[in-house]
This record gives C-alpha cells, sequence and structure tokens, in this order.
C-alpha cells in the first residue's frame, strides 16, 4: 500500500485516479511516500524520511526546495502545460480590463442606485460615456517575456486578435521554439522588448535570474503608457518600482497582474486579481491528473517524467523481474560499484538504465531474482548512493 499526503484543494478527477486498492491517499496521512500539493509553501514543513517524491499539480515550483530534495534523493513533479490555457484566457481578460474601461464602467453603473427612472439613466449613461472609452487592442503590439507552455499560447492568441507579437526568451528549448508561430518577432533583450510594446506580459518562471527582473532600471525602457500584466509570479516584478513608475509622467499606464500587495491597492491604473490564473475547473482536473499519474508512475515502477530536478526515465518492466532504483550523487563510478556487488552476489541483471542531470544520477535495474536484504543494504553503503529502492515484480 502506498501513501500520498495532499497539501491544498486537489481535484477530485486527480484524487480518483488513484486505486483504493493500493493508494491512501489524504491530507491527514502519517510517513507518505508521495506529496501532492499545488502551491503550498513547503520551505517551512519537516519532509519525513518516507518521502520518495513531490508532485506540483501545476507549472510553479517556488514553493518547493528543490535544492535540498535533491540532496534528499526526492523527485519533484510538475505539470507542464496543463493549466497554460486557463492562463491564456486570463491574460485575454487582463488584455480587454487594460484597454478598455469595463470595470469602472461597471463601478460607475452600480453607483447610480439613486436613480428610479430607466429613461433618465439612459440619457445620464450617453452623456457619461466617453469618460470610459478604450483603445482596441487590433493593431497595436504585445510583449511576450518567456515563450515556454502559457507565453507561446498567449502570442498566438494575439496574433489572431490583430496585435503584432514580440518575443524574448534566452532560454527557449528546441521543442517550445517549434510550437510558436513565425509571425512572433525575437528581441535580442528585454530592453528592446520593452520600449516596443503597448502590452507587455510576463510568463516566465521563478528562479534567482528573473527575480526583480521588471525593476526600477529595466522599468526606463518602458514605452509610455504601457500596460504591464504579470500571471507569473509576485517575485519577478518589483512592486515599488512599478508604483514609482505608474506615478511617472512617461512610465507605466497600468499594472494588472494575479498578485496583489498591499501598496497595490486603491489605485485606478492597477487591476490585481486573487491569483486565479489556473482556478478554472479544465485546469485543475489536468494538472491534478498529470500529477497523480506521474507519481503512480514513479511509485510503481521507478519510471521519471516531467520531473524538475532528476532526468526523465522511462524504462518497460521486464516480464518477471524486481526491479531496483537507486539515485546518486553524479560522480564517475558509482554505478560500478553497485554493479560489481551484484556480480559477487550472482544477481542477474536483465535490463538496466542510467541518466543523470546536474548534481544527480538515476538508475534502473531489473533483476532476475529479489536480492536479499544483506545485498540491498550493500548498495546502500556504496559511496555516493543517496537512496535505493526495491520496487517488488510487475
Ligand atoms: N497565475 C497563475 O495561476 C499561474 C498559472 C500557471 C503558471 N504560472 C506561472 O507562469 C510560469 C510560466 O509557466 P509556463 O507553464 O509557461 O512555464 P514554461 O516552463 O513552459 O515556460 C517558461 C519559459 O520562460 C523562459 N524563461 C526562463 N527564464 C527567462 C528569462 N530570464 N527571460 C525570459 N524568458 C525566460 C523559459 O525558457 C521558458 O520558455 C510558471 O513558472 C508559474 O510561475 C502562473
Ligand atoms: O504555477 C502554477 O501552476 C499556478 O500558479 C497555479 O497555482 P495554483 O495551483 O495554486 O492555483
Amino acid at each position: 500500500m502506498f501513501k500520498v499526503k495532499t497539501f491544498n484543494q486537489i481535484s477530485v478527477k486527480g484524487l480518483e485516479r488513484f486505486p483504493r486498492a493500493e493508494y491512501e491517499v489524504g491530507s491527514d496521512i502519517n510517513h507518505p511516500e508521495g506529496i501532492l500539493l499545488r502551491s503550498h509553501k513547503l520551505h517551512n514543513e519537516v519532509l519525513p524520511e518516507s518521502v520518495l517524491c513531490v508532485a506540483r499539480a501545476g507549472a510553479g515550483v517556488n514553493n518547493i526546495p528543490l535544492e535540498d530534495y535533491t540532496k534528499r534523493g526526492i523527485v519533484v513533479f510538475n505539470t507542464p502545460g496543463a493549466n497554460a490555457n486557463a492562463v491564456k484566457e486570463l491574460v485575454l481578460a487582463g488584455l480587454l480590463l487594460g484597454s478598455r474601461g469595463v470595470l469602472t464602467g461597471i463601478e460607475y453603473v452600480q453607483s447610480l442606485t439613486h436613480l428610479k427612472d430607466a429613461a433618465e439613466m439612459g440619457k445620464l449613461l450617453e452623456a457619461e460615456k466617453k469618460r470610459f472609452a478604450g483603445k482596441e487592442l487590433y493593431g497595436s503590439t504585445l510583449g511576450v517575456v518567456g515563450l515556454g507552455a502559457i507565453g507561446s499560447m498567449v502570442a498566438e492568441m494575439a496574433l489572431a486578435l490583430g496585435m503584432k507579437v514580440v518575443g524574448y526568451d534566452p532560454a527557449l528549448s528546441v521543442e517550445a521554439a517549434w510550437r510558436l508561430p513565425s509571425r512572433v518577432e525575437r528581441m535580442e533583450n528585454l530592453q528592446s522588448l520593452l520600449s516596443r510594446a503597448d502590452y507587455v506580459t510576463l510568463h516566465v518562471p521563478a528562479l534567482e535570474a528573473t527575480t526583480g527582473l521588471i525593476n526600477h532600471d529595466t522599468l526606463k525602457s518602458i514605452k509610455p503608457g504601457a500596460r504591464l500584466l504579470n500571471f507569473a509570479r509576485d517575485a519577478i516584478v518589483d512592486s515599488t518600482s512599478v508604483v514609482e513608475s505608474l506615478n511617472a509622467d512617461q512610465g507605466l499606464g497600468m499594472y494588472i497582474c494575479d498578485f496583489p500587495e498591499p501598496q497595490l491597492l486603491e489605485r485606478k491604473d492597477v487591476i490585481a486579481m486573487p491569483h486565479i490564473g489556473a482556478s478554472t475547473a479544465e485546469a485543475e482536473e489536468n494538472c491534478a491528473i498529470m500529477a497523480a499519474d506521474q507519481l503512480m508512475e514513479f511509485l510503481q515502477n521507478g519510471n521519471i517524467k516531467n520531473s524538475v530536478n532528476f532526468p526523465a526515465v522511462n524504462m518497460p518492466r521486464a516480464e518477471g523481474c524486481c526491479r531496483i532504483t537507486f539515485s546518486n550523487d553524479n560522480v564517475s563510478g558509482v554505478l560500478g560499484n553497485v554493479l560489481s556487488i551484484f556480480t559477487d552476489n550472482n544477481v542477474n541483471v536483465v535490463d538496466m538504465m542510467n541518466k543523470s542531470r546536474g548534481d544527480v544520477a538515476y538508475n534502473i535495474l531489473d533483476v532476475e531474482a529479489m536480492p536479499n536484504d544483506t545485498i540491498i543494504d550493500q548498495l546502500r553503503q556504496v559511496e555516493h548512493v543517496i537512496n535505493v529502492r526495491v520496487l517488488a515484480e510487475a
């Protein structure tokens, strides 16, 4: 029986993936092998020794202490692209709210409760509506920073709206580049993008390199009156600099974000939402299902898909064999030392796979017969081995 502890509200569709006979899943589980969560911050949680893997039902993993977990051999997964459409649609809402007097117009209409006569109300609205006039998105330029799962969808949507699209992504993967419409004009640096775009939308992960990406200095390049959209993370934007730019004559025209902060409230030029970019039934289901499937595949077969700290590994189970997996520091000689223990004990390895990523390596070995506890203990003692698992015959 595997145990999976959940944090946050996880879609039932994802929870239903776990077969009841083999999994105990819930928020109140002791000694879990797996963790399933959304934005809950794990930095202050003491994870029990039993934990082997963590699945983030979502994209951002800045709520997970990755470096520490990697050293402990804990495999961390996320669900790339599973909530991208939800964010894309909210960015569309953000663009429209930033270009038209929708919110101020609605607010004004709601304030007219003292008027009881429809004709009088109609006359007043026709006289006042010029205060809520806007500008069309068609023909204006959108700058997309980060052209991954969300950024590429946003770029495509903006092109369909008749916008010009410029993009900046110095770390673009080949796969992401293939997804990108050819009409997206590539910018060499952030400053060029900021000086060109009427709307700038951020879709980068919160990393050390992206913390404060939008700051006092970069905002000097912003096109006067531009709208900045941040549906990525709070840490990417220095809010104090944003407020300063909004207050300046030639600075930002509006800040539209999913990450409110006290200094952003009560401003007409800020539209802040309560981190609802991925809060749709569809996105929550997609993420939960993908996360649950990845957890189960790892717990049952040791295969790794969509990890953010371990290499992707997929080896079909050799029939009738027992599976051993181990992770180790990525230094030479470890696999050889492990194999010599098998040789010394007449354990026949039928199939194996070894992959590395950064400072860790991960190995799967299918062996003809289940090695005894003494052999497994010997494997655990090999220098630089982080952890060893023995998986029952499939
Ligand atoms: N508001 C929400 O609810 C919500 C929902 C989903 C994701 N997000 C945030 O959006 C982020 C992006 O999500 P995604 O699914 O598109 O991820 P992704 O990994 O598919 O794409 C991120 C892209 O950013 C690029 N990048 C990295 N550093 C960069 C830099 N310095 N400048 C420009 N580009 C850079 C990467 O090369 C990659 O192409 C997530 O990490 C998460 O923080 C927020
Ligand atoms: O990174 C993400 O996927 C989003 O920020 C969604 O977060 P949530 O799962 O807490 O809504």
